[in-house]
């Protein structure tokens, strides 16, 4: 579905991602962990076209697109969930999904649409609270939201930027179940996390990720039997 190989990210003349390679299969979720400033957000923004490699190649379903715009890289099928969940703060919750509806892709079989009616299937509370503006949201709600704005636009990919970012524990198992739900519907997920026991609870394979580079791959299991690494790169 997503193939990272040898890839190269600077800002200006800073070398930040330093040759990450990695894969995201067909109907799986990968987690990317690592402390602050290892380069989760970077390789997200990566993929996504907006902090563009200068070396390396991202091909996604064979198509190479790390030369191409954010605008075109979403319209491949790839949605962002970003960090802060960047809601459009004066409209409403309806208006927020609408706005993202109008950048579909249509290609997808009404079955597997995405239709505001689903989101709403899946988010209840959203539908309730429809006509509410996007500040008046909890944390909970605004990260609801801003999953179901990625999910309108048909994307057969999603990047979720640390989606349980300032939300209590109970909300963060319900981020959890939520993204076990999703993959259900074969929908492949990169999910950038800090929250190591979120992540090894949904994810089918973890990357650490150190400086800019992968320092350690493998199953949750093996995380979480591995005390070593959980100390040295993570601070668990
Ligand atoms: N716009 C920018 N200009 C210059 N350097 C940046 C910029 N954004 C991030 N960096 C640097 O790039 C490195 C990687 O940052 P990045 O945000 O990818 O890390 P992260 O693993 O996502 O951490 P966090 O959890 O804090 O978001 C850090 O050293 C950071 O200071």
């Amino acid at each position: 579905m997503l193939k990272l190989d040898n890839v190269h990210t600077y800002y200006g003349n800073s070398h930040i991602l330093q040759g990450i390679s990695f894969e995201v299969p067909k109907g799986t979720c990968v987690a990317l962990l690592g402390r602050n400033g290892a380069g989760k957000t970077t390789t997200i923004h990566s993929i996504a076209g907006l902090t563009p490699p200068r070396n390396g190649t991202i091909r996604f379903q064979g198509r190479k697109i790390e030369k191409l715009t954010p605008y075109q890289i979403s319209r491949c099928g790839i949605g962002l969930v970003p960090q802060g969940r960047r809601i459009f703060p004066s409209l409403t919750i309806r208006e927020n999904l609408t706005i993202a509806a109008r950048h579909a892709d249509q290609s997808r079989t009404d079955q597997e649409k995405w239709t505001l009616a689903k989101v709403y299937e899946l988010f209840p509370i959203l539908k309730e609270r429809e006509n509410n503006m996007g500040t008046q949201l909890s944390g909970g709600q605004q990260q609801m939201l801003a999953i179901g704005r990625a999910l309108i636009t048909n994307p057969q990919l999603i990047l979720m930027d640390e989606p349980s970012e300032g939300l209590a524990p109970i909300i963060i198992e319900q981020v959890g179940e939520i993204i076990k739900k999703l993959k259900e519907t074969g929908l492949s997920i990169l999910l950038v996390e800090q929250n190591f026991y979120l992540a090894c609870g949904v994810a089918n394979e973890v990357l650490v990720m150190n400086k800019g580079q992968i320092v350690w791959q493998g199953e949750p299991q093996q995380l979480l039997a591995n005390e070593e690494i959980q100390h040295r790169y993570l601070g668990v």
